[in-house]
């Protein structure tokens, strides 16, 4: 509207309004001046939207904006400073070493993971969202310690594909160890959206990117002895049935199980789950019965101790991390190359399933008093009918085809590793109430 105005402003609105103009020469220039300034003004104004838009940017990336970003919290991401410590943490650092991204390095298992992985001299780069599903000063915590071994964690979401190809650009990323997820069984009654986000949105966003990375990374992740639910042959075997998830959070698992023949299928992508049996130990999650037992046993407070029907015992395959995280690096070492490059297959790639536990389960109340004993403290027990909102009555694994395939040799029991567990628990928490006072 404005610039139609300012063109009919410059015809003369009646004959001779321009008289004083002799030649044809001064007329033009004007216009010209005219026009001049116009160009200009319009050049400042869309300059400055450029500029306003560019530093308003939760990000210095020169790369077009994923519009999935805009429904997710925003990290700070990119530029030659940040692409140099991606590539520093990412180098490899011994002969035969691999280049390995972890996404969920602030979790449990990722930060566990991450440090193995440094100390052999292999090149690890951290991956993750540092959500607030538990308390994130845990996350800091674990995130410092892998800084001091020299691993750096970007902080950004799986979901972000326009991150996830930007680290791609930058590191030729061997493998991927995918561990980001929604953990927890009774929360995915709360919060199910966040399961469908971290379980399966984020896992196709990320299988995405790898199909078309050149080349295409091996892949080993984080799937779960739940997707067993109401399997009730023991011990749990890879070829039993897995079809009947008792909570939303085991579908999402098994859910991701399917994706991952997808991907294999379709594009060549080598892939391996490893079902984790009740992972614990030092730097474990908070969310989890052994964590917060041994909180409350110490603050006094009565701990709930789930029953089945009938008396019925509920036991756990609780299996130590150090064991799991031979089993991470025994599948990473054995996983075959990828098959496809630039998103298309070029022949047959391995898919993998395995087992990850302990094949001696404890029932839940052995766990408390393995507890009792460790923390000196007299736990006050509150036995509860087991909820009918995702917990199975118990896990067992056939660790055999992990045994035979990737060497994998649980070495520590609950007792021994509990043990670890309140060491690290005291001296953490200790020194944290130290600091603070
Ligand atoms: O192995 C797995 O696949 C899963 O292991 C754990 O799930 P869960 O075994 O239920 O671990 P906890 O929540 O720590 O529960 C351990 C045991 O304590 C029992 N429990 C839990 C909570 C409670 O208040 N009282 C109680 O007796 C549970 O029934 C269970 O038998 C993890 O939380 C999941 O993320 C993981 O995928």
């Amino acid at each position: 509207m404005s610039k139609q105005m300012s063109h009919l402003d410059d015809i003369p609105s009646t004959p001779g309004k321009f008289k004083m103009e002799k030649s044809p020469f001064v007329h033009n220039r004007l216009r010209w001046h005219s026009s001049l300034a116009k160009l200009t003004f319009w050049s400042f104004i869309f300059l400055g939207l450029i500029l306003i838009f560019f530093f308003r940017s939760p990000s210095s990336n020169p790369l077009p904006q994923d519009p999935s970003r805009r429904s997710l919290r925003t990290y700070n991401w990119g530029g030659p400073a940040w692409e140099k410590r991606v590539r520093s943490s990412a180098r490899v650092r011994s002969q035969n070493g691999i280049s390995v991204l972890v996404t969920g390095a602030a979790g449990f298992v990722g930060t566990h993971v991450s440090a193995a992985l440094k100390r052999r001299g292999d090149g690890v780069l951290g991956l993750d969202n540092f959500n607030d599903y538990y308390d994130p000063s845990l996350k800091r915590a674990r995130q410092a310690l892998l800084e001091r071994s020299g691993v750096f964690i970007v902080e950004g979401d799986i979901n972000d594909s326009a991150l996830l190809r930007k680290l791609f650009e930058v590191v030729a990323f061997t493998h991927v160890m995918h561990l980001a997820a929604q953990a927890g069984v009774r929360y995915a009654m709360e919060n199910p959206g966040s399961y469908v986000h971290s379980n399966i949105a984020g896992l196709v966003s990320l299988l995405e990117v790898c199909k078309s990375a050149n080349p295409q990374p091996a892949i080993v992740w984080a799937s779960s002895s739940s997707v067993y639910g109401l399997n009730t042959k023991v011990p749990f075997s890879e070829k039993d049935r897995t079809d009947q998830p008792a909570s939303l959070y085991a579908a999402t698992k098994k859910a991701g199980e399917e994706i991952a023949h997808t991907y294999n299928h379709i594009y060549g992508l080598s892939l391996t789950g490893l079902r984790f049996f009740t992972v614990y130990g030092p730097w474990g999650r908070p969310d989890m019965a052994y964590f917060f037992f041994t909180r409350d046993i110490l603050k006094g407070k009565s701990i709930p101790i789930f029953e089945a029907a009938n008396h019925g015992t509920v036991a756990r395959d609780f299996t130590y991390i150090d064991d799991i995280v031979k089993g991470c690096l025994a599948a990473l070492d054995t996983a075959e190359k990828s098959t496809g490059s630039g998103g298309k297959k070029k022949g047959p790639a391995q898919l993998r399933v395995y087992n990850l536990g302990n094949t001696s389960p404890v029932p839940v109340s052995d766990l408390v008093s393995i507890l009792e004993r460790l923390l000196k403290v007299n736990a006050k027990r509150d036995i509860m009918k087991l909820p009918q909102n995702g917990d199975v009555q118990f896990t067992h694994a056939n660790i055999s085809l992990a045994q035979r395939e990737l060497g994998y040799k649980p070495s520590t029991d609950l007792q021994t590793g509990l043990k670890k567990f309140v060491r690290w628990y005291l001296s953490y928490y200790n020194g944290a109430k130290k600091a603070a006072g």
